[in-house]
Parts: C-alpha cells; structure tokens; sequence
C-alpha cells in the first residue's frame, strides 16, 4: 500500500507528542481534588521511515510502551501531531479535514506483536480461524483459496511446517514460541508498514529468543517492514538495533533522552542515564565488573506524576548542577533523523551555562581537569 500515496520515505511522523493520563483516584478523593496526571510520554518527536528499526528501552514505566502505540496509532496523544505519510492519524479517525488516508487503511498499516502471544490469541479458535478474521474484515473480496494460500505461505515461512497441521490446532496446542510465530503472521498478513513489536521475546526461553529475534529481522527485510521493539534488556536491543542497522532510543520518565546507531549510543554514551543502563549489562560495559555501584546518586524513580523540574534525571545524576534542576535539556535539532546521535543532556553543549554553574551537593567535580570543556 506504501505507494499509494506517497513516495516521501518518512512513514510514521510524531511532532512534540506528549500523552498524560488521568490518575484514577477514589470517590471521596474525585469530590474533592483534580485527579493526578502521569506524563507518560512527554514532548517527543520523532521520525520512523521505511524499513526503519528502533529499540526503545527505559525502566518500567517509562512510557515505553505508551510512545509504542502513539507510533502505531492505537493511543490518542493529548498533545502534539501523529502522522501516516503525512495523513494526521486522528483527524483521519475523527473525519476532520480533508482526509486523504482513511483510518482503516492506517489501521491495517501499523500493527502490534504483544508480550504475551497466549494472551493474544482466542483459546478456543484454531489457528486457521484466528488468521482468516481479520482477513475476511479487510479483504472481503479474497476467495477462501486465496486467503488460505497467503496464510499457509506465511506460517511456512516462519517455519511452521506443514502449515496445514499448524493450521488447524488450537492456541494450546502450541509452545510459546509457536504462539508468537502466529501472533507475527497475523500482524505481516496485512503487509504492515510499521510493527510494534512490545517486549515480542522476553516472554520466550533464552535459548528461542535469539532465533526469534533473528527471524523477526529476516522478516522485517524481506517484507519491507518497519519495526519499533520495545525492550526492558539493553542486550537484546542491542542485538536487534546493530543488527538491522538501527537506532536504539533511551528513555526516562515519559523523555527520550538519547538517540542515535546502538555502536554510538552503547560505544559512548552521551546521556548519564544510558550510562546507568550500559553499567547494568554487564556485557556491554566491562568496567561495570569493577564499579559496584551504579553510576547515580539515587536509586529512586522520581514519581512521573510530579516529575522533577529542568532536567528530569537530576535528581540521580552524578554529573549535575544547579542549571540542571531548572533548565531543561532539549534532545536536539536532529533528534528525529535516522542516523543522527543526539542526547538531552547539557554537557553536550561545550558553551552552556552548565560547565560555570555549581555543582549539586553531593555530585563530586568529575571534570576538574576539563571544566570548561564538554568532555564528549
Ligand atoms: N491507561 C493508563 N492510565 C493511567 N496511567 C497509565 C496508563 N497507561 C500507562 N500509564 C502510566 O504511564 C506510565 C508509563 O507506562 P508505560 O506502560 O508506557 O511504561 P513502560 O516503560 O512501557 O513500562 P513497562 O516496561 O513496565 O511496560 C506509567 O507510570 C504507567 O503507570
């Protein structure tokens, strides 16, 4: 469907995006106060092109996921643009404007792979009638023969052979693995421009992820597709992003605070929180073997409700001060071109004010020698 509409390669464009969600609270609480709301996703904008693969990863609760479904068009921003080829997703929703992409095409062109494939899949369905549905809802016209082809042709491509026995089991007849082979049929058999594919592996064996991951991006190639992971494991976003020649997008309570190749953003971090995520994987970062403790002040999330004001990692950061608790740092003008390795931290601007402000009681002068200069 790719080119139906348009030859930009820019698939999936978010502008200043920012979700919050309303806190729910008790009764007595909704009489009286406004209910609390979490920044789950705060002010991001952010390209995905074709053939494009981003890993994002962060702590839980980061908003991860949250930015995922923004991507795919399935969670209304509150504030800020989403847009599919240059089509806005909730004006075409809505019916405002002059809508050149109808929402269901969008809708079949942006799909999602959950954690939990089980959970995904009707237990009392066989495979063949799982598969066929959404199909028959968006391809009317296909022929019974059709349709049976193009499933059997992918379930046999992701290696479930013969198709037809895989066909007509039921959910439970199937390992974890198998479950997740279909939930990706099921996501590839409407030719998707973008998958979301959210915490896809780490429900599987060790031993099955890697194989998992590999054919996911034997598949991405071959389709054509986009692919946004999501993932709590730096590992295996590492694996994913390197291998597919991506980018890997490091985020902190509702921010993407770094972007850029995972060779870059692993190889040198920018951002004192990719650091913190490099110093806990223990095979991207050997001098982590002799630090015992981690590189931060505190171990404490702040609560993304009342996130902490300027930069919102200052209250861990080992390398903040004073402008840090009021300025808050901006990823960068090239924060959603593929390639480009940007980080929202200050000390990547030599000339900022930071390098003369005080430093934070508690944060020790890492840059005695170098004050004055950004050391990156
Ligand atoms: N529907 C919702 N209503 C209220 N709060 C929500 C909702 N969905 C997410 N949140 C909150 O938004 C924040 C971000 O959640 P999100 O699930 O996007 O994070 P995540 O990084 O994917 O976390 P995890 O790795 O644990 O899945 C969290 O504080 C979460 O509690």
């Amino acid at each position: 469907m790719s080119d139906r509409y348009t030859d930009d390669d820019i698939v999936m464009s978010l502008d200043e995006v920012s979700v919050h969600f309303e806190k729910e609270q008790g009764l007595v609480d909704s009489l009286f106060n406004d209910p609390d709301r979490v920044q789950a996703v705060d002010d991001i904008s952010i390209d995905i092109e074709e053939n494009d693969v981003l890993a994002l990863v962060g702590e839980s609760g980061c908003g991860k996921t949250t930015l995922g479904k923004t991507i795919i068009g399935v969670q209304r921003p509150t504030e800020g643009n989403v847009t599919y080829r240059g089509q806005d997703v909730w004006d075409a929703k809505d019916g405002v404007g002059d809508v050149d992409i109808p929402y269901g095409d969008i809708r079949k062109a942006l799909q999602i792979i959950h954690q939990d494939p089980g959970a995904a899949l009707n237990p009392n369905r066989k495979v063949l009638t799982s598969l066929e549905a959404p199909i028959e809802r968006w391809k009317p016209e296909m022929s019974t023969e059709d349709r049976r082809a193009r499933i059997f042709a992918l379930l046999k491509r992701v290696g479930m052979e013969p198709p037809e026995d895989y066909a007509h089991r039921f959910p439970h007849q199937l390992s974890g693995g198998e479950q997740q082979r279909v939930a990706l049929v099921r996501a590839l058999l409407m030719n998707p421009d973008v998958i979301l594919a959210d915490e896809a592996v780490s429900a599987l064996d060790v031993s099955l992820r890697v194989e998992t991951m590999d054919l996911l991006l034997e598949l991405q190639e071959q389709f054509n597709t986009s692919f946004v992971f999501i993932s709590h494991t730096l590992s295996n976003a590492r694996y994913l992003a390197e291998k597919a020649n991506g980018r890997i997008g490091i985020m902190y309570l509702g921010e993407l605070v770094e972007i850029g190749p995972p060779e870059e953003v692993l190889g040198d971090p920018k951002h004192p929180y990719s650091k913190v995520l490099r110093w806990a994987t223990a095979d991207l970062d050997p001098s982590s073997q002799e630090m015992v403790d981690p590189p931060v002040r505190s171990i404490d999330i702040p609560d993304p409700v009342n996130p902490p004001s300027g930069c919102r990692f200052h209250t861990r950061c080992p390398e903040a001060r004073e402008v840090c608790t009021t300025a808050a740092p901006e990823l960068g003008d090239d924060e959603s071109t593929p390639g480009a390795h940007c980080a929202a931290c200050h000390r990547t601007d030599p000339n900022h004010e930071y390098w003369e402000s005080q430093l934070l009681e508690g944060v020790h002068d890492s840059d005695a020698v170098t004050t004055g200069e950004a050391d990156d």
